[in-house]
């Protein structure tokens, strides 16, 4: 029998890939309407998980931007960011690379800088009490016109706010990569670190865009590189690592179940893969449920969870030296 109690064990890991907005629970959300007196269009949390039921992408980023309609404050953003790097840190998680949709605030007039102050003090707090070290990357909302995306970045530039790197997600499929050239190439320029989501329901000519457009040194999800042997070659050839999210996949029907998930086959290709949450207050789990699914599923060995933790050090943006105490 496997044991499927404890994930992570003693192993460090990072996590690279997941939404701060998608920690926001359903408790939480009823907490902060109640606080604010905004009324919920669900009467309670059964009500509003019973909508936690996806048929893709677009039907979870609905209930998701219109869920962030509580965080308003700097205090906000700072118990948002605490409670995702308190349970990541219980789980074993040592390192968190955290993406937040500034344009996903800032359309409801919440500046950059607020939601950036917040995240930072909930870093900076977390941190001193438990170890746990973050980062954040600004997503770019890939389904919202160029221009707001150049705003944005001017604007997290300007904050002064140390940021790890600029990233793209939202909906997907008819906002090719390509179209934010100037974006990451600024971005870049500044210093910044470049991420992408891609190939999660887009081909895999986003992914290629991805790396030849935007320069992106990891790709997020990019499940459908495996549709294409040359893609394949050249992210295992270049160590791009992709950050894989199994439990979002089931919940957003990019595979028809877990048992589908390809980590083998990845495993198989040479490419750097890790393992991540994603959206975990609406995917059904933080990164240590995500591998407890996956050792359910496959009867992992210890060998492929060091080979994880490993990937998950080694394809993050921590210094050198850091990773080498990681990696023992
Ligand atoms: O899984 C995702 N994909 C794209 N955009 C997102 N924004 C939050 N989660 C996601
Ligand atoms: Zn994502």
């Amino acid at each position: 029998m496997t044991d499927t109690t404890a994930p992570l064990g003693r192993l460090p890991f990072c996590e690279l890939h997941v939404h701060i907005e998608g920690t926001l629970e359903p408790a939480t959300i009823f907490e902060l309407a109640a606080a604010k007196d905004i009324r919920l269009p669900y009467a309670d949390e059964a009500e509003l998980a019973a909508l936690y039921d996806f048929s893709d992408l677009q039907s979870f980023l609905d209930l998701y931007y219109a869920n962030m309609q509580v965080l308003q404050t700097e205090d906000d953003f700072e118990a948002l960011g605490a409670a995702y790097l308190r349970r990541a840190g219980a789980a074993g998680v040592v390192h968190a690379e955290m993406f937040v949709d500034p344009q996903a605030h800032s359309v409801r007039g919440i500046p950059e800088s607020v939601v950036l102050a917040g995240l930072h003090r909930a870093i900076a707090a977390v941190g001193a009490e438990t170890g746990i070290t973050a980062s954040i990357i600004v997503c770019v909302l890939r389904d919202q016109p160029v221009d707001s995306a150049e705003r944005m970045l001017d604007r997290v530039l300007e904050s002064g706010f140390a940021i790890e790197g600029i990233g793209l997600d939202s909906a997907e499929v008819g906002y090719p990569p390509s179209l934010f050239r100037s974006v990451f190439e600024r971005a870049r320029a500044a210093g910044l670190h470049a991420v992408a989501h891609a190939g999660e329901e887009g081909p895999a000519s986003y992914v290629w865009e991805a790396l030849d457009v935007l320069g992106v040194e990891r790709v997020d999800h990019g499940n459908r590189a495996l549709d294409d042997a040359a893609l394949v070659a050249r992210l295992a050839a270049d160590r791009i690592p992709l950050t894989l999210c199994p439990l979002s996949n089931v919940r957003l029907r990019v595979i028809p179940s877990i048992a589908e998930f390809p980590l083998r086959r990845m495993l198989d290709t040479g490419i750097l893969v890790t393992i991540n949450s994603d959206d975990p207050a609406y995917f059904g789990g933080y990164l240590d449920d995500n591998l407890r699914a996956l050792r359910g599923a496959f009867d992992l060995g210890g060998d492929v969870l060091g080979l994880l933790a490993r990937n998950s050090v080694e394809a993050s943006f921590l210094a050198p030296a850091r990773k080498h105490a990681l990696l023992g």
